[in-house]
């Protein structure tokens, strides 16, 4: 496939050799908004920038009818519009707040243990996440899908960081240390015991794998909006 790269930082690098090594071609690689004519020559764009950039890049890939994967956190106020947008568009769309494999069974796992730990009294979730210093949002975007997952299966409705403490909130805590890869730990806590699952990325390398391999599963979809978990699902057959 042409891939257009939006975002050649540090994922967008990693991204540019993985993609290269399964046989890809890099056609555009871009740290400001596209230019949509060099745009249009991709058959799918990767989307990696920043949380201010996210929603005008995923915006512009869909109106010109370049299918879009974006692993770009902190936007997601405006992810409804890319919705609409899409489905007037007849795009193809596909968001995650984690690409790598690891995560995305994790994510199964904590649907999982949150269901578990619900059916019983007196356990409280706390999630914690730790990142590198240079990340620009917090709480991380893959704390809030885990969040979220906490959230469908158990009473509370919301989630939020310190010094908000208030008891139907599920409190997420955010570190940044050094250049830490990714760390992240759901917990489940009583006065008796606590229990803990947790994920912690060794490199940059499962995240950028998991996107081209999003890219090559989404290029081969009808239009419409995706999810990682689907195309974990085809993987893990
Ligand atoms: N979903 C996942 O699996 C993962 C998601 N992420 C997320 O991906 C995003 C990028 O992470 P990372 O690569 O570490 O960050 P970097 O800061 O290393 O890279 C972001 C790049 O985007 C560039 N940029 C700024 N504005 C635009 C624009 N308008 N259009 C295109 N590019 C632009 C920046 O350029 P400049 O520096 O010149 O401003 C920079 O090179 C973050 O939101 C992060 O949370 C990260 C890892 C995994
Ligand atoms: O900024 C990062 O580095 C990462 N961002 C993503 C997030 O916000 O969840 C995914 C991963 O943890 C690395």
């Amino acid at each position: 496939m042409n891939i257009a790269i939006l975002g050649y930082g540090k994922m967008g690098q990693n991204i540019e050799k993985i993609a290269e090594k399964r046989g890809h071609s890099i056609v555009l690689k871009t740290n400001i908004k596209p230019n949509q004519e060099e745009l249009k020559k991709a058959d799918i764009a990767i989307d990696f920038s920043e949380p201010s950039a996210a929603f005008e890049n995923i915006s512009l890939a869909i109106s010109v009818q370049v299918p879009v994967i974006s692993g770009t956190t902190g936007w997601l106020d405006d992810y409804d519009k890319v919705v609409e947008l899409c489905k007037e568009k007849s795009g193809h769309f596909l968001y995650a707040s984690n690409f790598s494999v690891g995560v995305n069974l994790f994510f199964k796992l904590n649907k999982y243990f949150s269901k578990l730990m619900s059916s019983v009294e007196n356990y409280q979730p706390e999630l914690e996440e730790t990142h590198h210093i240079h990340k620009k949002d917090a709480p991380s975007g893959t704390a809030i899908s885990l969040a979220e997952q906490v959230i469908k299966e158990t009473s509370y409705e919301s989630w939020a960081c310190p010094p908000d403490d208030s008891q139907n909130n599920i409190p997420i805590k955010a570190y940044r240390e050094g250049e830490v890869f990714g760390d992240h730990c759901v917990t489940f806590s009583s006065e008796i015991d606590q229990l803990s699952i947790k994920h912690s990325a060794k490199s940059r390398q499962g995240f950028a794998l998991g996107a081209v391999m999003a890219a090559e599963w989404l290029s081969k979809q009808k239009p419409g909006v995706y999810q990682m978990a689907q195309v974990l699902d085809d993987l893990i057959k």
